[in-house]
């Protein structure tokens, strides 16, 4: 009888929110989750301007600073609190998800019973949480859910994953995960691997971090030591690149799409060759090297990835490379500098 009950239940609410997400004539009400990191502020951001300030939520568990209080709606989740996720999600009508809450590559090597709740058990939250209220998920994925099997230069869509840090091993699983729900439950689930993301914000504790840092420690101080070989190529991206793929793909209809899950990315390159670039507008920079246990997840990554399928299948294209990335860097790192006083 109770099944029967939550199946009904369940066959009602599905048919309402296919309907209702299909024939949208609203903006839809989104909610990010960890949506204080690198990558979430510069969303909310991003898409406040196309959908509006108050259809956007930006959720974590850390205290907002004023700026994030005045730009939109902020409210604190646990990923882990799935009753407090459905409140949410019921509360403000929310349509749309996307899960930012992650520990990232090298964070979750030193805390792996953290990096398994926060980056597996969350993603059962939202996955489950998705299917209830029929919501479009967004799950990052990452060239980390590649691993020393895999072909890496080029690195394509479907190939051997098997990464060696947890980080990789959840990612893989969310990818698998959200895969599943699709095909079972129909589950309108999309996901991206992205490169090394850059901006001029603090990244969360990356193996590609180095690409960010490099330009604050240098615009500050004149010189960095690099944690990876000055020969360690990996791919990477602006942040205007990725949150572009980011709205495109979750604005992309169903039937466009022969995958849910796409590799993107928009250049690839050494720590020598970003060096190099950016001694055109400091040529007083020094680099010095000194790797460390970074260097063995980031030659276990893709060298250089293939978004092929992405640009047939959704006309995906970059466009910032690595001469526009050190302007956009330098000029971006410049303007936190002065704002900070240091
Ligand atoms: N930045 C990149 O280069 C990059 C590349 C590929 C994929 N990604 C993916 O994009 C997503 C966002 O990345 P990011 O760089 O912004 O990471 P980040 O580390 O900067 O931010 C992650 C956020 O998750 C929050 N969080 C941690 N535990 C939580 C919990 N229990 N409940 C709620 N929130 C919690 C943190 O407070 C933090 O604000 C991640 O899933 C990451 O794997 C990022
Ligand atoms: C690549 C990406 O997933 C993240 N920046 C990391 O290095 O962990």
């Amino acid at each position: 009888m109770f099944l029967r009950n939550l199946y009904r239940t369940s066959v009602k609410l599905n048919i309402r929110n296919y309907s209702h997400n299909n024939l949208l004539k609203s903006p839809p009400k989104i909610l990010i989750t960890g949506g204080l990191g690198q990558l979430g502020v510069e969303c909310a951001k991003y898409l406040r301007k196309k959908y509006g300030r108050d259809n956007v939520i930006l959720s974590d568990i850390i205290k907002p600073t004023q700026d994030i209080v005045n730009d939109g709606p902020y409210i604190f989740v646990d990923i882990l609190d799935f009753k407090g996720l459905q409140k949410i999600v019921v509360d403000h009508r929310v349509d749309w998800l996307i899960h930012f809450s992650a520990l990232l590559s090298a964070i979750g090597e030193q805390n792996v019973s953290l990096a398994v709740r926060v980056n597996i058990e969350g993603v059962h939250n939202v996955i489950e949480l998705a299917k209830q209220y029929n919501l479009r998920i967004f799950v990052p994925s990452t060239i980390g859910a590649f691993g020393p099997d895999s072909p890496r230069n080029p690195t394509p869509n479907i190939t051997i994953q098997r990464p060696r840090t947890i980080y990789g091993v959840s990612k893989v699983h969310a990818e698998l995960m959200g895969e599943y729900y699709y095909h079972k439950f129909g589950l309108d689930f999309r996901c991206l691997r992205f490169p090394g993301v850059i901006s001029s914000d603090p990244p969360g504790g990356g193996t590609t971090d180095y690409a960010i840092a490099i330009f604050h420690e240098v615009l500050r101080k004149g010189h960095y030591e690099c944690y990876l070989k000055p020969d360690t190529r990996l791919p990477m991206m602006h942040v205007k690149d990725a949150l572009r793929a980011l709205s495109e793909y979750l604005a992309v209809p169903n039937e466009n799409l022969t995958r849910r899950v796409y590799n993107v990315t928009a250049m690839d390159f050494t720590p020598e060759e970003l060096t190099d670039k950016m001694a055109a507008y400091l040529p007083e920079l020094k680099i010095t090297y000194r790797p460390d246990s970074r260097q063995d997840i980031a030659d276990s990554w893709p060298q250089v990835f293939d978004d092929s399928e992405a640009r047939r299948d959704w006309n995906w294209k970059p466009q910032v490379d690595l001469d526009e990335l050190v302007k956009l860097m330098i000029k971006e790192v410049k303007e936190k500098i002065i704002a900070n006083g240091s």
